[in-house]
């Protein structure tokens, strides 16, 4: 048995079922879920299955999941303008476009998600972050917790404990929100840092802001303790029977179709190609023995593929041709660094350059990756 499941079952004790149970819920009941994953395309893919299940099957329900390290984007926004790409491939944190809207956060275990199906008429974000402050406040009756007119969690006043975005479908919709126990802080500040300046775009801006985790007020609060309060109070509320249905979004046998949604938000299309068209302009130096070359980059990439490029070198340092040639090679390709490496490779095999030109190069190639 998978660690996670083993964990949550031990969590939940013999308040827990499996999926069998989905089909046999009253029609118009509620329903409390929690995910036996925590790959983020998996579980972003679990609530697309939901959404439309819920849609067909009249009722309500809350799930809760957890994942490891990476950034959520919203629908209509720019990665690159968003968070640190570079970074985030060298620790391995996992970028994901969600369906929702709104602007960018950061997940890892020491964060819960929490996603409130319901029908379009019986959305109600308000309720559901009441639903949230009174869990909270039960167990930890000191804690200073409030709902802002935007739908963020504050403690004392001022450090977002959590965000929230939502889809609404024609009949049914979705309000989901994040909520931070022991995430780290350290990571979520410099993943969520764009290191581009010059990048001009009409893509939704994110509002950062102050965060703190609630392990951070009172040690004694873990994601199990919070889970357990936050799934407690919507038993009470919609006087279930206390039961948790665990549900593992890899079953496509028991979820049809779960698997289509997961390849679709993995993909590089929904990723990165649903980006709104924006354009760089880069300003950078590179070092040859005591010297600094000054090179002038400008590219505007649609559907995350080059449209058109520049590349200026301020000397002879690289042969203009050769600037030329890279941006030309570039046109059309996606903006991205492995495209990009195969290009520079293949344009280093089919011309002989001397050991020299050869580094500066390289030097120019590894940088322009390094943007992407
Ligand atoms: N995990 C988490 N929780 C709360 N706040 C965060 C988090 N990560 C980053 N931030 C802060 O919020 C801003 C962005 O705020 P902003 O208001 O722009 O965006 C949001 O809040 C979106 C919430 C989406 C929730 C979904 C629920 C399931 S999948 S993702 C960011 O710059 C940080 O300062």
């Amino acid at each position: 048995m998978p660690l996670l499941e083993a964990g949550l079952r031990a969590l939940w004790g013999a308040r827990y079922t499996t999926l069998a149970a989905l089909g046999e819920c009253r029609a118009g009941g509620a329903l409390l879920l929690q995910s036996l994953s925590t790959d983020i395309y998996q579980n972003l893919a679990l609530e697309d299955w939901l959404h439309e299940y819920v849609q067909t099957w009249g009722g309500q329900a809350l799930l809760l999941w957890r994942n490891g390290p990476a950034v959520v984007i919203g629908r209509h926004q720019n990665p690159w303008r968003e968070c640190n790409l570079k970074l985030m491939r060298e620790r391995g944190v996992q970028l994901s476009r969600r369906r929702s809207g709104g602007g960018t956060v950061y997940h890892d275990l020491g964060n819960i998600n929490l996603t409130f199906f319901t029908s379009r008429q019986r959305y109600d974000r308000r309720g559901n972050l009441e639903l949230l402050i009174s869990a909270l406040k039960g167990i930890r009756p000191h804690l200073d917790v409030m709902a802002t007119d935007r739908y963020d969690l504050l403690l004392n006043s001022a450090f977002k404990i959590s965000g929230t975005a939502s889809k609404i479908g024609r009949t049914s919709a979705y309000h989901h929100c994040t909520l931070l126990c022991n995430s780290d802080r350290s990571t979520l500040s410099s993943v969520l840092q764009s290191p581009h300046q010059g990048l001009q775009t009409n893509a939704t801006p994110s509002t950062p802001a102050l965060v703190k985790n609630l392990c951070e007020e009172d040690p004694t609060l873990t994601c199990d303790v919070l889970m357990e309060a936050i799934a407690a109070e919507y038993t009470r509320r919609h006087s279930l029977r206390d039961q948790i249905v665990l549900i593992d979004p890899r079953d496509d046998s028991l979820l049809p179709g779960i698997g289509k949604f997961t390849q679709e938000l993995k993909s590089w299309e929904w990723t990165y190609g649903r980006t709104p068209k924006f354009t760089i302009s880069h300003l950078f130096s590179l070092h040859h023995d005591v010297n600094e070359e000054d090179v002038k980059l400008n590219m505007s990439i649609n559907h995350g593929r080059i449209e058109s490029c520049s590349i200026e070198v301020f000397s002879d340092w690289l042969p203009s041709a050769m600037c030329d040639h890279l941006a030309s090679d570039l046109i059309g390709n996606r903006f991205c660094p492995t495209e990009t490496m195969v290009l520079a490779s293949a344009h280093l095999r089919a011309c002989s350059l001397d050991n020299e030109l050869h580094n500066r190069w390289n030097a120019l190639c590894e940088h322009v990756m390094a943007i992407m």
